[in-house]
């Protein structure tokens, strides 16, 4: 089976597949593909290349993943799991830390370490990359670039680690959706997943939406949340993304606990359809065990 995610290897995409893998799937023969960006790893699901893809969609420093969000509302996708890492994001360089003259990252590897950053490299020039294993790539070419990645980037570029653990805030997650494309069904990890997705373990369950207003006007969106609190259902989180239509005009991405073939949440989500131009039900998954963070 093939698995789709940020690439090169060594990126925190990866660890994350393998992370999931581990935990959910029996079968040892996944392959993982390599992208260059996020947008690729929704087009290998769409073609059928890959069956499962993985992406970040939100750190707990710097937020979410804006490019995944938008990801999902234009492609077909279903969401199967998710899953937390804990980022330690480590300063890599061939040379010294004197030599560092650029450093490279992805923008959210640059932007969780902001302060660092401004604290020891004010000087230094800073350049985005695909992804923080893209940049400990490159940085294998001068001695006089560093970059922000991980430990195994370290180890599997050849690289020093000049400073570890160099993001503004000790704790550090990214959370990771594992999603499915149209050739899900066939693949080694379902029955994991199928067999453990029964209503009775609703309360171990989230779903994810996207809904549209289409209409701007007072207390629509206070009626949706509304349709969830009466029928006593807990939302997870709740962001905002430009429709990209006009400005000011948004959609709402909805992740609260429950699986949609809930009576309850069957309830709400009819009632909310009613109100809304465009709901969008991106799927029910086990919930990340919170005790591992
Ligand atoms: O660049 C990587 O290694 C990634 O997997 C991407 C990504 C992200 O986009 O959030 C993943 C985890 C970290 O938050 C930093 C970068």
């Amino acid at each position: 089976m093939i698995i789709a995610v940020l690439g090169p290897r060594g990126s925190y995409s990866e660890k994350a597949a393998r992370q999931w893998l581990a935990e959910n799937c029996s079968e040892d023969d996944q392959v993982l593909e390599y992208c260059d960006d996020i947008q690729d790893v929704f087009v290998s699901l769409k073609s059928g290349s890959a069956k499962i893809g993985i992406t970040p969609v939100e750190n707990s420093i710097e937020g979410s993943v804006g490019v995944t969000l938008d990801m999902l509302l234009e492609y077909d996708i279903d969401i199967i799991g998710e899953t937390v890492v804990t980022i330690e994001h480590c300063l890599l360089s061939r040379g010294k830390k004197e030599d560092i003259r650029i450093i490279l990252s992805h923008p959210q590897g640059l932007a969780q370490c902001r302060q660092f950053l401004k604290d020891h490299f004010k000087d230094a020039e800073l350049r985005t990359t695909g992804s923080t294993s893209h940049a400990a790539k490159l940085a294998t070419e001068f001695e006089e670039m560093a970059a922000i990645a991980s430990r195994e980037s370290a180890e599997m570029y050849d690289l020093n680690i000049i400073l570890p653990n160099i993001q503004d805030r000790e704790q550090n997650h990214t959370r990771f959706l594992i999603m499915a494309g149209p050739d899900y069904s066939t693949n080694s990890c379902q029955d994991t997943i199928r067999n453990s997705a029964v209503p009775e373990a609703k309360r171990f369950f989230k779903t994810s939406i996207i809904v549209y207003l289409d209409r701007d006007r007072p207390g629509a969106l206070y009626e949706i949340l509304g349709e969830f609190a009466s029928h006593g259902v807990n939302l997870t989180r709740i962001e905002s993304r430009p429709s990209k239509r006009s400005l000011g005009d948004y959609v709402f991405y909805i992740d609260f606990e429950g699986h949609i073939n809930d009576e309850i949440i069957k309830e709400a989500i009819y009632n909310i359809e009613s109100k809304v131009g465009m709901l969008k039900n991106l799927g029910s998954y086990p919930i990340y065990k919170k005790d591992h963070l």
